[in-house]
């Protein structure tokens, strides 16, 4: 079995195209419940049964006090009131099972979706939007647009119906108490209006709030090694009280009005009760009003404070989520990565001489001075290309841009013979691989940090030799569970065997293009040598460039690049540049300064 496979033609081992992100909808909510319309359709029918039952309650109250005034057996409308009591309570409960479905379907599909577009986001979109922020949009977020559903579409609608039906029970019971009720109610329902429109903007405060103290928090843990070795706790723990005091300050508001909302209600409500108290008692004196009426009228007020409390309620957890579903649109409005269509096997230009080309490249990353000014050069398509330059350079840059992790603002790249910005991104980071500074490990075993991005089946065998070749191999056999082994949580390795252990990942790698940055960073001189004899070996077969400070690997180079800090690029051989560039002999002086 080959430890280092040579290059191996594309068309077998390109993945398949990632299912395209679902563009964004003007309405997210309406592409999220496909599937669920009909348990939705189904629940607003319970909901507005259950209503009617309740509904029916006052009216059968009414018989049964009729009958009792005649003496007559209260027998049937008692029966048919226990049936309307229990089937309305039963139906709440049925359509509340219904909707906790519906609604966590919905919230699941959200989470997807927003995952599937988050990961597609360009890694300066991610870095300008923050973490720890769009963390607690997937999180936290999320969630509440479970409100969107189930009250926007189903509670909200059936309380304004069963609203609406009540108060024409009550008029028909008796039109003027039902004017008198109406206008008492009037003054808490405009306090109501005033609330709830208060409520989406403060509720909006208050997600961005819990967003910046996600992201502080994250970018604290994530930092935790440094913030504990400076005893930075006690200052990092004042900021995050801060981010959770503003949290509190934005919640606030939001839960006092929603305090409010129950209070308003009973006080119209009591205001009605009143109102209609003092109104009723003439009509009744008068013989205008019957006491079975008025009894059944004064049921239905009392009913009416429900679905009005409903409502209210339901507008001010609405506006909530509304507020979600505007951090939503904006996240599902931020452009994913640009993307090329694929093309044909036969439209692939064949191996060109160089596998990568620089013609005119300038780059600026956003707020900083211009780190490419009009670069060119070329790396050739067989062989060890070393990218030096003092710190600063842009030699991660030149990087990231190979890969489209970032995109140059003016100039041709172009990759394998082709502009990199018409290879759809699956195909070209299948035939380019990355190898980050600082050497990341994904959160998983050894077996799945080393099959990472591999379409090809890898034996227990081969992932040993590549463990072999960077001296791993008794490290990882002796760890728990070996190749099974999860890292990154109580158990890990090393900085240098991290670094190694990613070296081993690239070694199993088919790509054409290797792009490492730093691989011998954190290596002792013992562990470079077994890295550095493993990298040529990969260039024998394919274009590896690496970034890099070592001696060693420019000088075991067959082209050097070198970008000298001032947006100059010098290329040549290792002593060809020795020979004509002073900057080139500064820096294997060791004379690299830093660029700024
Ligand atoms: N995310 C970023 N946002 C803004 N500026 C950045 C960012 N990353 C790098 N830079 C700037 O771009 C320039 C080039 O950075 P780059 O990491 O490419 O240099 P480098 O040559 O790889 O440095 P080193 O050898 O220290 O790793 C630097 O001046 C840096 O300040």
């Amino acid at each position: 079995m080959t430890l280092l496979p040579t290059a191996r033609p594309h068309r077998a081992q390109a993945r398949p195209s990632p299912a395209p992100a679902t563009p964004p909808g003007p309405w997210i909510g309406r592409d999220l419940l496909r599937g669920s319309r009909a348990l939705l359709a189904l629940a607003a029918a319970v909901s507005l049964a259950s209503a009617a039952a309740s509904l029916a309650g006052p009216w059968l109250a009414m018989d049964v006090t009729s009958a009792l005034t005649r003496r007559e057996s209260i027998t049937g409308p008692a029966v048919g009131m226990s049936v309307a009591v229990l089937g309305a309570a039963a139906l709440q409960a049925l359509c509340g099972w219904l909707l906790a479905t519906v609604g966590e379907r919905t919230v699941l599909r959200l989470r997807h979706r927003s995952v599937d577009h988050l990961l597609r986001l360009p890694l300066r979109t991610v870095r300008e939007e923050g973490v720890g922020s769009l963390t607690a949009k997937v999180t936290s977020d999320a969630a509440l647009l479970r409100t969107v559903v189930e009250t926007g579409l189903v509670h909200l609608p059936v309380a304004v119906i069963a609203t609406a039906a009540t108060l024409t029970a009550m008029a028909v019971i008796d039109p003027v108490l039902t004017l008198v009720a109406a206008g008492s109610f009037g003054l808490a329902g405009a306090c109501l209006a005033l609330m709830t429109a208060r409520m989406k903007h403060l509720a909006g405060a208050q997600q961005r709030a819990v967003g910046r103290l996600a992201q502080g928090l994250t970018a604290h843990l994530t930092a935790l090694v440094t913030v504990k070795a400076c005893r930075h706790e006690a200052a990092a723990g004042r900021s995050l009280g801060r981010a959770a005091a503003d949290v509190r300050s934005a919640s606030l508001p939001v839960s006092r009005l929603h305090c409010l909302i129950g209070p308003v209600v009973s006080l119209g409500q009591q205001a009605a009760v009143l109102a209609v108290a003092l109104a009723a008692g003439p009509r009744i004196a008068r013989g205008e009003l019957s006491l079975s009426a008025f009894s059944g009228f004064f049921l239905y007020l009392l009913h009416l404070s429900s679905p009005i409390a409903v409502a209210a309620v339901g507008i001010g957890h609405l506006q909530t989520g509304l507020a979600a579903r505007g951090r939503f649109q904006r996240l599902f409005a931020l452009p994913a990565e640009r993307d090329a269509p694929r093309l044909p096997p036969a439209a692939r230009p064949p191996r060109p001489v160089a596998a990568v080309a620089f013609e005119d490249v300038s780059f600026t990353h956003a707020g900083n001075g211009p780190v490419l000014d009009r670069v060119s050069f070329r790396a050739p398509a067989i062989g060890l290309t070393a990218l030096v330059g003092p710190s600063g350079a842009g030699k991660s840059t030149v990087l990231a841009l190979i890969n489209r992790l970032v995109e140059p603002d003016r100039g041709e790249i172009r990759v394998l013979g082709r502009p990199a910005a018409d290879w759809p991104l699956d195909e070209l980071r299948t035939r380019t691989t990355y190898l980050d500074q600082q050497s990341t490990l994904v959160e998983g075993t050894v077996r799945q940090n080393l099959r990472l991005g591999l379409m090809r089946p890898v034996g227990d065998e081969e992932l040993m030799e590549a463990l072999e070749a960077v001296g791993l191999r008794e490290t990882v056999r002796s760890l728990p569970r070996s190749l099974d082994t999860p890292l990154g949580r109580a158990l890990d390795l090393s900085g240098g065997q991290r670094q190694r252990l990613a070296v081993a990942r690239v070694l199993l790698t088919d790509s054409e293009i290797v792009l490492l940055d730093e691989p011998n960073s954190q290596l002792d001189s013992a562990s470079e040598r077994l890295v550095t004899r493993a990298v040529e070996q990969l260039a024998a077969t394919r274009c590896v460039i690496v970034a890099s400070h070592r001696l060693s690997a420019v000088r075991d180079a067959r082209h050097v690049i070198l970008l000298d800090g001032d947006g100059t690029v010098v290329t040549g051989g290792h002593e060809h540049l020795l020979a004509t560039s002073g900057s080139y002999r500064a820096l294997i002086a060791g004379g690299a300064a830093t660029r700024r």
